[in-house]
């Protein structure tokens, strides 16, 4: 019997606008956390002293003593293994507790991973219906694919929240301190554990949720990252308000994200490596195109936030302009409307497209493919079925994934299904999750 039970879980990410930019403070970004989340559940057992992580889905469980050493022959998880260290000198010092006999499961919601191998060895084809119809935290994969959702993100602040909570240093009510913690502490060790310091929308959206996010100054976490850590080192840096900003938002009432898995990936590191270079190389061109994709990210962030401000004001109004959308197809709306939500909704439109054509631009002048050719005529074909707002390429870019921003409805989703399954230029399967507004949460273990 456990003494003690604490589990908190942490959604996944989509970047929807502002990838490259937000690796400069001055640039803000559009983060949608996901439906789909990381689920950390640890018990406190004062019969043992040793700790065993234990993940279903890599088929694997690590074993560390109570001075941390891995004592069991599993391949190392240096993400697992960082946030038990960081954590316990940062509990060391500030509770003088050390974490020992725990036991842990973490595990994903199943669009963390592709499942196509999964349904391909049983005849089925990667259907929303079929993929719903997999087993929760599916065990069964061969290999392990990332869909690019912020698996290690989401993992790392799952596990912090839940040891933390484990040991009172975080409250079940989340406060806004409670968050700011777990973040910052997340989000250093998630940087050491990647070996490298990026923009962190991944974790701040894993906490908080969907937002409008602009990064930290890496100077804030230098030193964890460059010198090895103590427990006060940890709380001089963790106990502080960072200098990253977060807006909460949220997509307008009755638009859903739709995603799409790409079987053909691109390696995120070797595209922000190319378009810095050239940035530094080109700086006048970079910071025009620079600028209108600023311009433009700033524009999706403000006509999210002015939709929702509309459906709470006259929802009649609003539900009748979705209606109205809904039934032509997207080259048939049009400004003219006299309804203002129409209006709103034609430039959400325009605006999703003009962020597509900006990254077109970087791509052939900086020569990198973040939004490839492929991805240009699947995401024009998506464009044009009827209820579909527009896309884009998330976060870096390159042949991983879309997005789509749709009109909710059944006609539409089954038509987006129907489009991918079928399409032949390269190989692409759905999501199930759509947008989940949330940030970390407690939850019952059942
Ligand atoms: N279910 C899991 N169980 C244990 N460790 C996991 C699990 N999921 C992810 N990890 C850890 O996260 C690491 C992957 O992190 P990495 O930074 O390479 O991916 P990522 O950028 O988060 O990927 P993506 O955004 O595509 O999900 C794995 O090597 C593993 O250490
Ligand atoms: C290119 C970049 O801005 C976004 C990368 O996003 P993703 O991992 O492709 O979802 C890098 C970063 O923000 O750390």
């Amino acid at each position: 019997m456990a003494d003690r039970v604490a589990a908190i879980s942490a959604p996944g990410k989509v970047l929807m606008a502002g990838g490259y930019l937000i690796l400069d403070s001055q640039y803000s970004g559009v983060v949608l956390s996901t439906e789909a989340r990381f689920y950390s559940h640890v018990e406190r057992h004062s019969s043992c002293d040793d700790i065993k992580v234990h993940s279903p889905q890599f088929r694997s469980e690590w074993i560390y003593d109570c001075n941390l050493q891995q004592t069991n022959a599993a391949q190392s998880n240096d993400f697992v293994h960082l946030a038990l260290e960081e954590v316990n000198k940062y509990l060391q010092y500030k509770l003088s507790t050390s974490i020992k006999g725990l036991r842990i499961s973490i595990g994903a919601d199943n669009d963390f991973y592709s499942q196509r191998g999964y349904l391909e060895k049983r005849n089925l084809e990667a259907t929303y219906e079929n993929l719903k119809k997999v087993p929760k935290i599916n065990k069964d994969l061969e290999n392990i694919n990332k869909t690019g959702l912020g698996s290690s993100a989401a993992l790392i602040t799952s596990l912090v929240g839940s040891l933390l909570l484990s040991y009172d240093a975080i409250t079940r009510e989340l406060t806004s301190s409670d968050l700011q913690l777990v973040h910052n502490l997340a989000q250093y060790i998630h940087c050491k554990a990647q070996g490298k310091v990026g923009s962190g929308f991944d974790v701040s959206a894993a906490v908080y949720g969907s937002q409008i996010y602009s990064r930290f100054s890496p100077a804030v976490i230098k030193d964890l990252i460059d010198q090895p850590t103590s427990g006060e080192s940890i709380d001089a840096v963790v106990n502080k308000k960072w200098d990253s900003s977060v807006h909460k938002i949220r997509l307008p009432h009755g638009v859903v994200m739709h995603l799409a898995d790409i079987e053909h990936g691109s390696h995120t590191p070797s595209l922000v490596k190319k378009v810095n270079e050239w940035r530094s190389n080109n700086s006048e061109q970079a910071q025009e195109i620079y600028s209108s994709l600023d311009y433009s990210n700033k524009k999706l962030a403000e006509l999210l936030a002015a939709l929702d401000v509309s459906y709470n004001s006259d929802k009649d109004n609003y539900l009748h302009a979705l209606d109205h959308l809904s039934n032509k197809i997207p080259s048939e709306w049009s400004t003219d409307s006299n309804n203002a939500v129409v209006k709103q909704f034609v430039e959400l439109k325009s605006t999703l497209s003009s962020i597509r054509a900006s990254f077109r631009n970087l791509s052939v002048n900086a020569g990198v493919p973040i939004e490839p050719e492929e991805q240009t005529r699947l995401l024009d074909a998506c464009s044009s079925i009827q209820g579909v707002i527009g896309g884009g390429v998330p976060g870096a870019g390159g042949y991983d994934a879309i997005y789509l921003l749709a009109i909710q409805s059944t006609v539409t989703a089954t038509e987006i299904e129907r489009q991918w399954l079928a399409w032949e230029e390269l190989s692409v399967s759905p999501l199930v999750c759509s947008e989940g507004f949330a940030g970390i949460e407690c939850y019952e273990f059942k």
